[in-house]
């Protein structure tokens, strides 16, 4: 029953509004008041801390079990995280986590764990600053973020959705074109030198500039590999066309299909953004072979909220891989005000992006989120021998059956096709 430990949306609007400003003032965080009463959930950072602090621990530990699955029969276990990782993580005051996915033991081959992380920022400076300045504030905000992945061991680490600028594809404004790079450009170099220092995988979501095809414009993930080499790129393959995401102003559908990249540490691929709407699209990666699927987002609350924590899980589950989900934090305001089409008054900004990066693993478990309103590093080790032991146990490549699938789409995609409807002989006759 729940009495007093209630959720606090039972609560009287004064007594909520009373919390709230008591929880404002107790949390040491750092970062604007404002920020968190916008970004937060009722003063809280992300739904697991409401829960955990307003249920008592067995309540808690149900409702997690519900909400988070349960890996190999338990609660997914943190893991130590080295001091030197928490006092960047106090110093430059972002979230840090890092929790665990095991498999069960197989008699004939090891165990294959690898350590993953996900980092979520907001921008570094006002949207109306120099270029150049809004660049290289974003990489010194990174900086300090990748020393404590590196520091705990990450293998594979994913940056956000075009993580070195303001995500302002709302304007239509031409002006932010000059942000894309070549995949070679500043970003991957300065990316480069971390992969070489920490030995670390980096998949870098940028604004591409292909220089050889005309100087067109790509949403793009780079994968640099362990050594500092450019293993390759995949561009975003569905390009939104809702709300504020005026996204198809700037660059057009991917071309590079579903690569699947074998690094020194799994089989891994990107799924950009939008691209988490579409089953087919994670379904691609599954059968060229992912064993961790990445999906670099940004995406504001009044949008998607509801859908984020199932669309990614669901996806680990059907195709038996992991997924890593990352969203920009904060709010980003530009100077001219735009219209999106929709009827709505003319605004400067897209809304609040949510944060709550996080895990989810084949077998319907997953992590808790970073926060919704500050930076963060989401840690997670993951033995990939789960995604064939998954296979095995549910069966779903095999029950698949492609081939009816197939069939459906060759008659689809005919300019003749007629849906398959049958009906109801009785339907349209006159009652006599
Ligand atoms: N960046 C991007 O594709 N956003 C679209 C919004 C969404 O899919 O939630």
């Amino acid at each position: 029953m729940i009495t007093q430990n209630t959720l606090i949306s039972e609560e009287s609007e004064s007594d909520l509004e009373l919390e709230l400003e008591m929880e404002m003032e107790k949390n040491e965080e750092n970062g604007s008041t404002e920020e968190k009463l916008t970004g937060s959930i009722c003063g809280y950072n992300s739904l697991q801390h409401l829960l955990s602090e307003n249920l008592n621990p067995h309540l808690y530990q149900e409702v997690s079990r519900l909400l988070l699955g349960l890996n190999c029969g338990k609660a997914l276990e943190t893991i130590v995280i080295p001091e030197s990782a928490k006092a960047l993580s106090s110093k430059h005051d972002f979230d840090l986590q890092a929790f665990t996915f095991s498999a069960d033991k197989e008699l004939l081959r090891e165990p294959r764990v690898v350590r993953v992380g996900l980092i979520q920022n907001s921008i570094a400076l006002p949207t109306t600053a120099p270029f150049s300045d809004q660049k290289k504030a974003i990489f010194e905000k990174l900086r300090p973020i990748i020393d404590a992945a590196g520091a705990s061991g990450v293998n594979i680490l994913c940056l956000q959705e075009a993580w070195i600028m303001p995500f302002a594809f709302c304007t239509r404004e031409k002006r932010w074109c000059e942000l894309a790079e070549p995949v070679n450009g500043e970003s991957t170099q300065f990316l480069q030198e971390f992969a070489c220092k920490y030995n670390m995988v980096i998949v870098s979501s940028i604004l591409e500039r292909d220089i050889n095809h005309g100087e067109t414009l790509w949403n793009t993930a780079v994968i640099i590999g362990n050594n500092g080499n450019i293993i390759g790129k995949h561009r975003k393959n569905h390009i939104p066309r809702v709300g504020d995401f005026n996204e198809s102003t700037y660059y057009m559908e991917g071309n590079t299909g579903h690569p699947v990249f074998e690094t020194a540490y799994g089989k891994i691929a990107v799924n950009i953004c939008y691209g988490r709407h579409h089953p087919l699209n994670w379904l691609a990666f599954g059968l060229n072979g992912a064993e961790i699927v990445f999906n670099p987002s940004a995406t504001v609350g009044e949008l998607s909220e509801p859908l984020w924590p199932i669309e990614a899980r669901n996806a680990a589950i059907a195709n038996s891989y992991f997924v890593g989900s990352i969203n920009r934090v904060g709010t980003e305001i530009f100077p001219n005000p735009f219209t999106s089409g929709d009827g709505k008054p003319q605004h400067s900004d897209f809304g609040h992006f949510y944060g709550s990066s996080h895990f989810s693993a084949p077998d319907a478990s997953c992590t808790p989120s970073l926060s919704r309103y500050k930076d963060g590093l989401v840690i997670s080790d993951m033995d990939l021998n789960l995604c064939r032991q998954m296979k095995d146990k549910w069966g779903f490549r095999m029950t698949a059956r492609y081939e009816l699938y197939a069939e459906m789409f060759a008659r689809y995609l005919k300019p003749d096709f007629e849906p398959q409807v049958i009906t109801d002989p009785l339907l349209h006759k006159k009652s006599s």
